[in-house]
């Protein structure tokens, strides 16, 4: 059963990044703030914000997460939250393990108190191939993290994903199971899976679980190497869109309810009519 155990609201900030990493980290302070002055509980920011996105980038831009105070990134999220009393799910950043020097996609959230709540490696790596569009080999350089994260917060419980992760219903199903409301994913689709499938993933994932999904994306930079699609927007458990913006910078903002929630599941009871006797064996 999922529970939302008080209303809230959510800013997902879609984000230009550029090279310099304290510049990145300076304006996505500088646009929590003020997604926080527009009344949001919960802050998302996009995949990769620190950072240009590319297989090539990670290696420069990793930070070891084991000591707070040597990650910049760490220690700028962690004094935001703080700062605004929000709880911030911080987008994704380079990653490395300073034991084995793997590199992972990473996603840090803090608690209003500038405490670290979860750390999600991305699971599901970016390795596609559709020739003339778009080639692209995160595992070239990155590990998959193995492990799901479902955030406990005041007002619920959330799963996280990183951007890929959404292709994989399972995820989102299992975390729906045990009990999130919803699923939050910051992502960076491109200019060609983007129009096909950013928005249909996003409320597939919905309507299949009838919770809240939230994409989170940077903003669409041409002269950037990879372009990313924008559209960052916040699905209701009917599958319908909230909010979404173009490619631009930009907030979204959408107020979540557990009335919603349980709307759309008593109109459509399929919570309650499920045939696991007949499909128990899903990994066989
Ligand atoms: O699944 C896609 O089409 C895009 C995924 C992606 O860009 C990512 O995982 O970073």
């Amino acid at each position: 059963m999922s529970i939302l155990k008080q209303p809230f609201k959510i800013a997902l900030v879609q984000l230009a990044a550029g090279p310099d990493k304290a510049a990145n980290l300076a304006h996505a302070k500088t646009k929590v703030l003020e997604a926080a002055k527009a009344g949001a509980n919960v802050i998302v920011l996009p995949e990769c914000f620190n950072s240009p996105y590319g297989t090539n980038y990670f290696p420069q831009y990793a930070e070891s997460l084991t000591a707070p105070n040597s990650s910049p990134s760490f220690s700028t999220l962690s004094s935001i939250a703080k700062e605004t009393s929000t709880y911030l799910i911080g987008g994704s950043i380079p990653e490395v393990d300073p034991n084995t020097q793997k590199l992972y996609n990473t996603s840090l959230v803090f608690s209003p108190m500038g405490e670290l709540l979860a750390t999600h490696r991305k699971i599901h790596l970016f390795d596609i191939d559709i020739p003339g569009k778009i080639q692209f080999k995160e595992s070239e350089v990155l590990s998959p993290g193995d492990n799901m994260t479902i955030v406990e917060t005041e007002y619920g419980k959330i799963g996280l994903g990183i951007c890929y992760d959404i292709r994989f219903p399972e995820l989102a199903m299992t975390a729906a199971r045990k009990g999130c409301f919803a699923m939050i994913y910051p992502g960076a689709f491109n200019m060609t899976t983007g129009p096909l499938h950013w928005s249909l993933l996003a409320r597939s994932r919905a309507v299949d679980n009838q919770i809240y999904v939230a994409l989170c994306s940077p903003a669409r930079d041409m002269n950037a190497s990879y372009h990313a699609w924008g559209h960052s927007m916040v699905v209701d458990p009917n599958g319908e869109i909230l909010q979404e913006l173009e490619h631009s910078e930009g907030l979204v903002l959408a107020n979540l309810s557990r009335e919603r929630i349980e709307e759309v599941r008593k109109g459509i009871p399929v919570t309650m009519q499920r045939r696991f006797d007949v499909y128990k064996n899903v990994v066989d």
